[in-house]
């Protein structure tokens, strides 16, 4: 057995040790191959020696690349190498079969020692381990984002909508951190009744900082040291450590300072309701560990929750640019519907379908969690007629199901109508952008109506175009997140009377 170092060791050791483990795991894996042969690994693309393939899954624009090798390798494809082994599911039927049929052996997290140890991320929803303590988180969490409680939440919702019509009318060229700001808001709202303040404004910049680094955490393979563990030892001043310290030291900060808030708030009786007030009230005795777990809950529901719909609602403003028609198409439903008289709101939307349609095109043409969550399948399983290893990493090809073949409507198009259409079996993102099987995203309901309602208020009160002087180049971030980045629009109000109905909601916002 090696017994490790107690103190950091240094670059040369470090190499010779890399070495010395990357040929002991080559050897493994070769092995492994020769064991499995009575049944067929799933086929993958081929691998240079030692590293085989494996390096491959963190790669550029990978849910594009992924997609591409279905047509090569077909809807499994395994990546190898250190190892490790990667399954690309690319296709609903295999990720159903395989997360929802089989959700007891595919419902645990890859164990993650870059996001998980170093950044101490362990503790949150998203990284535990499928158990009992999980479980107890999701217990929780539900007690806050089920579907009859986000109904509570509708006001907060609106209200956070019609304050970002407000600030766009006056700062209209800064909506893309404008959108990320308002998002945060109603997430804050809800989890710690913290109203606009330095302390609101302080959170939700810890917070994106954090799910920055979070978002680039949970690649499996962005980090050598979730490769190959033993460079988790590696000293202080390579760089990947020097993240990781600051991040420890984010997390910690993230997950005590808006709790001590709420308490303070408490014990002076001016704590606005949250879903953390209901919870630090409960009898303890009646939940011993609900002091331990408060903190993660609360701050999970942050950092899972405020990065995924504002890259929805971003990607909504970039959809809209790209596609005048069928924003012309949106908006004289909103007219007809709700009129001149008031904005829209989520009692409406059964009677605003394309509106609809185009929340979930959006979510489709531009999927905000195109990998899906990785899982780590924990014992061996075959599927077809072939064997996949214990402790194989999953990742769920989201991509390739939202631009999957179709011979009606085209999938590279930004089509709403394709959701209208009974006669044609689409998949509706409603049924794989959050998720499979018992991870399923909690915070799905929330999200829903969330970007309904902002897409509901920013189409009935603004024009989306794209600049005068340039085009659009979408491009977006490489993470599990896929956020657009940064890019150029016009945002202007349609009419005097409709810029007077947000400033007017605006005023009476609580949030
Ligand atoms: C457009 C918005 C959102 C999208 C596309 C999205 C998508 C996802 C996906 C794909 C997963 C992985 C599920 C799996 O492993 O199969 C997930 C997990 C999760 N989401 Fe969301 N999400 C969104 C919004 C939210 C919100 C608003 C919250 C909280 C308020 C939230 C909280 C979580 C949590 C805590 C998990 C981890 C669940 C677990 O591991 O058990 N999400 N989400």
């Amino acid at each position: 057995m090696l017994i490790l170092p107690p103190y950091p060791i240094s670059e040369v050791q470090l190499g010779i040790l890399f070495l010395i483990f990357a040929t002991l795991l080559a050897i493994r894996c070769h092995c492994h191959v020769k064991v499995t042969k009575g049944r067929l690994l799933p086929p993958g693309p081929p691998g240079r020696p030692i590293i085989g393939s494996i390096l491959e899954v963190a790669q550029r624009d990978a849910p594009r690349v992924f997609t591409r090798y279905r047509e090569q390798y077909g809807d499994l494809v395994l990546f190898q190498g250190l190892g490790k082994n990667v399954l690309v599911l690319n296709s609903l039927q295999a990720i159903n079969d395989l997360l929802e049929k089989r959700a007891p052996i595919y419902s645990h997290r890859p164990v993650s020692v870059f996001g998980g140890e170093l950044l101490g991320l362990n503790d949150t929803v998203v990284f535990l381990p499928y158990g009992e303590e999980w479980r107890a988180h999701r217990k929780l969490m539900h007690s806050a984002l089920s579907p009859l409680q986000v109904r509570e939440y509708h006001g907060i919702q609106a209200d956070a909508a019609a304050l970002l019509g407000k600030a766009l009318l006056e700062t209209p060229d800064e909506f893309w951190t404008l959108v990320r700001t308002y998002v945060g808001k109603i997430i804050i709202a809800i989890t710690y009744g913290i109203p606009a303040s330095s302390v609101q404004a302080e959170l939700i910049e810890m917070g994106e900082e954090l799910m920055e680094i979070g978002a680039k955490a949970a690649i499996p393979g962005n980090y050598l040291c979730d490769s190959v563990p033993l460079f988790k030892y590696a000293p202080s001043w390579v760089h990947f450590q020097r993240e990781a310290q600051r991040g420890r030291q984010l997390v910690q900060k993230f997950i005590t300072k808006p709790i001590e808030v709420v308490k303070h708030d408490m014990e002076a009786g001016i704590a606005l309701p949250s879903f953390t007030q209901t919870l630090l009230a409960l009898p303890q005795d009646e939940a011993p560990e609900l002091e331990r777990r408060i903190p993660w809950v609360s701050g999970t529901i942050f950092n899972a929750g405020a990065e995924t719909t504002y890259a929805t609602i971003l990607s909504f403003i970039l959809a809209m640019a790209l596609n005048p028609d069928k924003q012309k198409l949106a908006q004289a439903e909103i007219d007809a519907v709700v009129g001149d008289g008031r904005l829209p709101n989520l009692e409406d939307r059964k009677d605003l379908p394309y509106v609809n349609a185009v929340r979930k095109e959006t979510m489709r043409w531009l999927p905000a969690v195109p990998l899906g969550v990785p899982r780590r399948l924990i014992q061996d399983d075959f599927y077809g007629e072939y064997h996949i290893p214990k402790d194989t990493v999953i990742i769920p090809n989201a991509w390739a199901i939202a631009f999957a073949p179709n011979e009606k409507y085209d999938p590279q198009t930004f089509l709403p109508e394709r959701f209208l259409d009974d006669s044609e079996p689409t998949t509706d993102p409603d049924t794989w952008a959050f998720g499979f099987g018992r991870r399923i995203c909690p915070g799905r309901h929330l999200a829903d109506s969330t970007i309904f309602i902002f897409i509901a208020t920013l189409l009935a009160v603004f024009d989306i175009s794209p600049p005068e002087d340039d085009e659009i180049v979408p491009e977006f971030t490489q993470h599990l997140v896929r956020i657009p980045q940064p890019f150029r629009c016009r945002i202007s109000p349609r009419s005097d009377a409709k810029s007077e109905l947000v400033k007017a909601r605006a005023a009476n916002s609580v949030v």
